[in-house]
C-alpha cells in the first residue's frame, strides 16, 4: 500500500509550550487508522497541523507528496461538535452542499453528490429538514455526509461519536465502518476511547501525555467484518484494549484496575441494548408501513 499520508519529524508550540514533538507516522491509502491519547496530550494540535489550519513549529505534513501548507480541497474534517458545525439557517441539503460551493462545483453537481452522500448515511428522506430539527446522532450524520460528499482523498475526525449517546456511538461506528468499506476510505481518526479505537482501527497509534509522542503503533489483528457484540467479546479485542490500556495508564499493579475500563460483560450489554434498539426501529417502521 503507497502513504497517503506522512507526518515527518512534527512539532508544535504553542508560545513556550510543546504540544506536540517528533511525532513520525504514515497512513497507507485505504487504511483506517486511529489516535488515541489521554486527554490534552495534543490530539486535536496533531489534527490541525494536518488540516493545515495551523503551521507546525516544525517538521512536515505531506498528503500524496504534496507539502500541506494550508487546508487541502480533497482533505475533509468531522468534528466532535456537530451543533456548532452545521449552519443552523440552511437545510440539510444546504449544509452538505456548502464546502461543494467552495470548491467550485456547479448546482447540477452539487444536487447529485449531496442526494448520494445523505443515502450513503441513511438520512435520504432529511434534505430539506434543519439541523436543529434532527436528533443529535442525526446531525452528525449529516456531518459526516458534508464531508462525504466532499469525496475527499482522507478523512479526518476528532472525536467524532464523543457527544452522542451509547447507542447511537455504536450505529454511528458502524456507519463509518460500512461507508469505509464501500470507498475504500482513508480516515484518521482521533479518539480517547480505547475500544473505538480497536473497534474501528486498522491500526492504533497510542499517543504519551502532552507533549504528544507516539508510543506504539499497533496493528489490530481482528477481522475486517466487525461486529459491536461479537468481535467486542473476542480474545484479539479484549487483549488488544488491554494493551493499549496498559501503555496508556501504565500497567495496573496487584489488586488495581485500570480505570474506568467497561468489562466485556457491560460491553456487550451495552451492545445488546443497541442491537434491541435497532430490531425496535425496524419493527416500527415495518408496522407502520
Ligand atoms: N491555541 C492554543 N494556545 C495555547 N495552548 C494550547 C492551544 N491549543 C491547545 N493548547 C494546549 O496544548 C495542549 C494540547 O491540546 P490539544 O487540544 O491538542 O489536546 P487534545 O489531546 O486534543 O485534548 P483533549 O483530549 O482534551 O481534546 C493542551 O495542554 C492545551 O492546553
Amino acid at each position: 500500500m503507497t502513504a497517503m499520508l506522512e507526518v515527518a519529524e512534527l512539532r508544535h508550540s504553542y508560545g513556550s509550550f510543546t504540544a506536540v514533538q517528533d511525532l513520525t507516522f504514515t497512513v497507507a491509502t485505504g487504511e483506517l487508522a486511529c489516535i488515541v491519547g489521554p486527554s490534552g496530550c495534543g490530539k486535536s494540535t496533531l489534527l490541525r497541523c494536518i488540516a493545515g489550519l495551523i503551521k507546525p513549529t516544525d517538521g512536515t505534513v505531506s498528503l500524496h507528496g504534496d507539502l500541506i501548507e494550508r487546508t487541502p480541497s480533497d482533505l475533509a474534517v468531522v468534528f466532535q461538535d456537530y451543533s456548532r458545525s452545521l449552519f443552523p439557517w440552511l437545510s440539510v441539503r444546504g449544509n452538505v452542499e456548502f464546502p461543494l460551493r467552495s470548491r467550485g462545483i456547479g448546482k447540477s453537481e452539487r444536487r447529485r453528490r449531496s442526494a448520494e452522500a445523505l443515502e450513503w448515511v441513511g438520512l435520504s428522506g432529511a434534505g430539506a429538514k434543519y439541523p436543529w430539527q434532527l436528533s443529535g446522532g442525526m446531525q452528525q450524520r449529516v456531518s459526516i455526509a458534508r464531508a462525504l460528499a466532499c469525496q475527499p482523498s482522507l478523512l479526518l475526525m476528532d472525536e467524532p461519536f464523543a457527544s452522542v449517546d451509547a447507542q447511537t456511538r455504536f450505529e454511528l461506528e458502524d456507519l463509518l465502518l460500512r461507508v469505509r468499506h464501500e470507498h475504500s476510505s482513508t480516515v484518521l481518526l482521533v479518539t480517547h476511547d480505547i475500544d473505538e479505537s480497536v473497534y474501528l482501527g486498522d491500526r492504533v497509534l497510542v499517543l504519551s501525555k502532552s507533549p504528544a509522542s507516539i508510543v506504539a503503533d499497533l496493528t489490530v489483528d481482528l477481522p475486517a467484518e466487525r461486529d459491536q457484540i461479537t468481535t467486542r467479546e473476542s480474545k484479539n479485542f479484549v487483549a488488544l484494549r488491554g494493551e493499549v490500556a496498559r501503555l496508556l495508564h501504565g500497567a495496573p499493579t496487584a489488586g488495581q484496575t485500570v480505570p474506568h475500563r467497561p468489562t466485556p460483560a457491560e460491553d456487550s450489554a451495552a451492545a445488546q441494548r443497541f442491537l434491541e434498539a435497532e430490531r425496535e426501529q425496524v419493527r416500527r417502521a415495518t408496522s407502520t408501513g
